[in-house]
């Protein structure tokens, strides 16, 4: 068990640890972020209590967390993917509500989160902790298909709980009704941030900003959560909660990883033209690590079962942008490979919002599947008994791996991690966020063993597969060849820190990657708007095919 360490912005905040008994054991992959306070035993309005479905508070639930919420502190909170921040700063936000003898005017508690399919997330589990309470929980999001109605019901009705993503409560804060919209939060008592790093890392800025400036002035408690806190984001963190102070309380001992001990994290370096073989090698071979219980044979195998592969494998597989997972369904979902492996779903931002919830909804209730994913569901999205994390190419931070990581091994579950990287990419592995953040050794061991002729073999004979496949994409579909070219110029220009790639290098590169890796076969390389050559600051760059898209 950990001896959380609990930091103080303001020395007179701090709560100094104390010596606990050990945690309960299970089953499960690993119980050490579990405290051994039972929830039947906090202080808190029995209503609550009731619907609550665990038995002990994990540590960031956990007493000396949990109280410092409740006595109403401005807190900064770090704690390990996946154990239960959620609960974490739900439970004590409502139960100050429910302590209030007023009842509050206007909506006591706004939580934002940086992606829709959290806040819906959050408000799910919301609903449940407050199910038979006259509580009333709203999601504010975009995507929707009819955002006038959606702010006519936000606006004409009760609402105890705001669950949004800074985007759209900043269209209405922005709007014609934005007077009625800020009155929603006279009185309101608690603002979350949840995966507050991300929200406070620049991309929201404006429309953070825009929120929180029109909060009531009047005091109200904060409550920053995340799993990946930076010195940074601890100075940053300030400006947002009134320029003042706060508490950091972190569940990391003093220079511990931050993440999961017991998820098994390995890397794999090959060439960009190997990543989808060797991807697909290890989805076949998950499907033969975790056999459906009454199936005994794990002898590896090659030919297509007519049912489809008897399995538990559920795989998370993460690219560097949206495109990319636009490119690698195309392969995946191909007759010649999908008959393989498990249902593959596609999940990112160029998606329409309900492609994106169904595909979610489709994970989240498979006993097997694999997720293509960009990092829409990188952070926070709690989907069950996920076996395996891939991610293929540089992530764009040491936190972002961290969190795309943090999709398995969820609640003390067991997981596995891999990274696969072309070889100029390796330094990543060894950055200096990296290197503070996890361990991770090579996923072949040696040359000669059995793993590595195993993953040979399949990477092979699946490499076979997606020259077929791409023979006929390159045909059928070049937009989409086009586009993941556009989208690794643009992705990979942002990661010149690693990579230290000139822009001639670049365009090289890309040119390469759409010839080997997805197949493109003309003398010219994918066409690219005068727009977006500009955009991307390419202009003048040779190598690229500028092409005026056609007049409409
Ligand atoms: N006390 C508990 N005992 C057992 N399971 C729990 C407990 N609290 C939460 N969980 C479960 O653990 C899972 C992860 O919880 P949650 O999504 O809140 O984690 P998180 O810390 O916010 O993760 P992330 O950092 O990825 O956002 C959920 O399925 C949740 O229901």
């Amino acid at each position: 068990m950990s001896t959380a360490a609990v930091k103080t912005a303001s020395p007179a905040q701090g709560t100094s640890p104390t010596p606990r008994p050990p945690a309960p054991t299970s089953s499960l992959g690993d119980r050490s972020h579990f405290s051994n306070q039972r929830f039947q035993n906090l202080p808190i309005a029995s209503r609550l209590k009731r619907n609550i479905k665990h038995e002990f508070l994990t540590e960031v639930q956990g007493e000396r967390r949990y109280l410092p919420a409740l006595n109403g502190k401005d807190l900064l909170v770090q704690a390990k993917t996946g154990t239960g921040k959620t609960i974490g700063f739900l439970l004590p936000a409502i139960e100050n509500v429910i302590r209030t003898p007023t009842k509050p005017k206007g909506t006591p508690i706004l939580i934002l989160s940086p992606t829709r399919e959290l806040a819906q997330q959050i408000s799910e589990e919301a609903q449940t902790l407050l199910a038979q309470t006259d509580f009333r929980v709203i999601t504010v999001t975009g995507g929707t298909s009819n955002p006038v109605k959606d702010l006519q019901r936000f606006l004409e009705s009760r609402h105890d709980i705001v669950v949004a993503t800074p985007g759209r409560l900043h269209d209405y804060f922005t709007g014609p009704r934005k007077y009625e919209a800020y009155a929603k939060f006279d009185g309101l008592q608690t603002l979350v941030l949840d995966e507050v790093d991300r929200l406070l890392d620049g991309g929201f800025a404006r429309e953070l900003d825009g929120v929180i400036n029109m909060l009531p002035k009047t005091r109200r408690q904060n409550l920053f959560f995340s799993a990946t806190i930076s010195d940074n984001i601890k100075k940053v963190a300030k400006k947002y909660n009134h320029g003042s102070e706060y508490t950091f309380i972190s569940t990391l001992k003093e220079d511990e990883m931050n993440v999961h001990q017991h998820v098994h994290q390995s890397y794999i370096i090959e060439p960009f033209e190997n990543h989808i073989p060797t991807l697909l090698a290890l989805l076949h071979l998950d499907t033969i690590k975790h056999p459906l219980p009454h199936i005994t044979t794990t002898t590896p195998s090659l030919s297509p079962s007519v049912t489809g592969p008897q399995t538990l494998s559920k795989v998370m597989v993460f690219f560097p942008t949206a495109r990319h997972v636009s490119f690698a369904t195309e392969i995946l979902s191909s007759e010649s490979i999908q008959k393989f492996l498990p249902p593959v779903l596609e999940i990112h931002s160029r998606k329409s919002q309900s492609a994106r919830t169904k595909a979610a909804e489709a994970f989240k209730n498979a006993q097997s599947a694999i997720l293509l994913s960009s990092d829409v569901a990188a952070r926070g999205i709690d989907f069950p008994g996920v076996t395996l994390v891939i991610q293929i190419g540089l992530p764009s931070s040491a936190e972002q791996y961290v969190h795309r990581l943090g999709r398995t091994a969820r609640a003390g579950a067991k997981g596995q991690g891999i990274i696969i990287l072309d070889p100029q990419e390796q330094p990543f592995l060894t950055s200096r966020d990296m290197q503070k953040t996890t361990t991770i050794t090579p996923y072949i061991s040696s040359p000669s063993s059995h793993e590595a002729k195993t993953l040979a073999t399949y990477t092979e004979t699946y490499a076979q597969h997606v020259q077929n496949v791409l023979k006929t994409l390159a045909t059928n579909n070049p937009t989409v060849i086009g586009a993941a070219y556009v989208a690794f110029l643009g992705y990979y220009k942002g990661q010149n820190k690693t990579l230290k790639w000139n822009p001639e290098r670049l365009v090289e590169e890309a040119n390469q990657y759409a010839k080997v890796v997805m197949g493109w076969s003309d003398a010219l390389p994918p066409p690219v708007a005068p727009k977006t050559v500009g955009m991307m600051g390419l202009r003048g760059v040779r190598g690229l095919n500028v092409v005026k898209p056609p007049q409409k």
